[in-house]
């Protein structure tokens, strides 16, 4: 249900589209339907053309960027490209995430430094790198939204998720702390956590398969979600309808979360 207008006018970046499948692209949906202006990311040539073909389904001339959030460079490039085409930013969305395949396969106890790091750095520090570049541009624009996506595991032991759950309970405190900075500057901070979709990378996290099948036995609404109903969210959280909203974490589980 294209919510025509509630975002007209406001200029949104949003990082970790990689193919139609992607959480992101139904975020980018929403709010292309809700007549904002888009930029997206690209994390690698080999992911260029996808989010190339995809941006160019919303419209003659929507931006894409190279940026892998490991390199600040691309990130600094990235800001400033926007700086250069759009002078202002009113939302951020931060949809990327990884963990080394090595620590999803293997045991939690198992997991190594190094993938302990490259999982936080990527799927939560990320946030604070791109957060700190925004700020500036979100400035100019008066204040703006910055959403990030979680899930159940960060607060909850999910079998396989492993060090990604550290990830995404890391993510969420960034949400709050960003949040509680960032507040005097009139931006909002907050999280959708998910109920599982498949994606790319969820395929990559072994036992997705079998959560996808309880979630229409046991979510209140008995059914999964799609990314339309993130996209929902994303719209609401994008919108001045979620303008007294700011450090939460919104669940769009189908009401999985609340049950025993
Ligand atoms: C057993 C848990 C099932 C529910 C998982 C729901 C979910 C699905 C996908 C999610 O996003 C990612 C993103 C990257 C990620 O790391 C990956 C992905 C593929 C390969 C790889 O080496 N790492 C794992 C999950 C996510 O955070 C949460």
């Amino acid at each position: 249900m294209p919510a025509a207008g509630l975002v007209a006018g406001k200029k949104a970046l949003i990082l970790g589209v990689a193919n139609k499948r992607s959480i992101a692209w139904g975020i980018a949906q929403a709010l292309h339907a809700g007549g904002a202006e888009l930029a997206f990311n690209y994390q690698n040539e080999r992911l260029r053309e996808n989010v190339e073909e995809l941006a160019r389904s919303l419209g003659p001339d929507v931006p894409i960027y190279p940026c892998d959030v490991t390199r600040p460079a691309e990130i600094d490039a990235l800001f400033a490209s926007l700086e250069e085409r759009w002078g202002r930013l009113d939302v951020l969305v931060h949809s990327l995430a990884y963990a080394p395949r090595e620590a999803l396969d293997g045991a939690f106890v198992d997991t190594r430094p190094e993938d302990w790091d490259t999982a936080l750095q990527i799927s939560a520090y990320s946030l604070v790198a791109v957060a700190r570049r925004a700020r500036p541009l979100m400035q100019r624009a008066g204040g703006g939204s910055i959403f990030t996506m979680t899930y159940l595991g960060s607060e909850r032991a999910v079998q396989g998720y492993n060090v990604m759950g550290v990830a995404k309970a890391a993510l969420e405190a960034t949400v709050r702390y960003l949040a509680a900075d960032l507040g005097p500057d009139g931006i909002r901070v907050n999280a959708i956590s998910a109920g599982p979709i498949k994606t790319l990378a969820a395929m990559g996290v072994k036992g997705f398969s079998n959560i996808l099948k309880v979630m229409e036995e046991r979510a209140p609404l008995r059914r999964n979600v799609t990314q339309e109903d993130i996209g929902g969210a994303g719209l609401f959280l994008a919108s001045d309808l979620s303008r007294g909203i700011t450090g939460t974490v919104l669940f769009v589980d189908a009401g999985y979360h609340i049950m025993g």
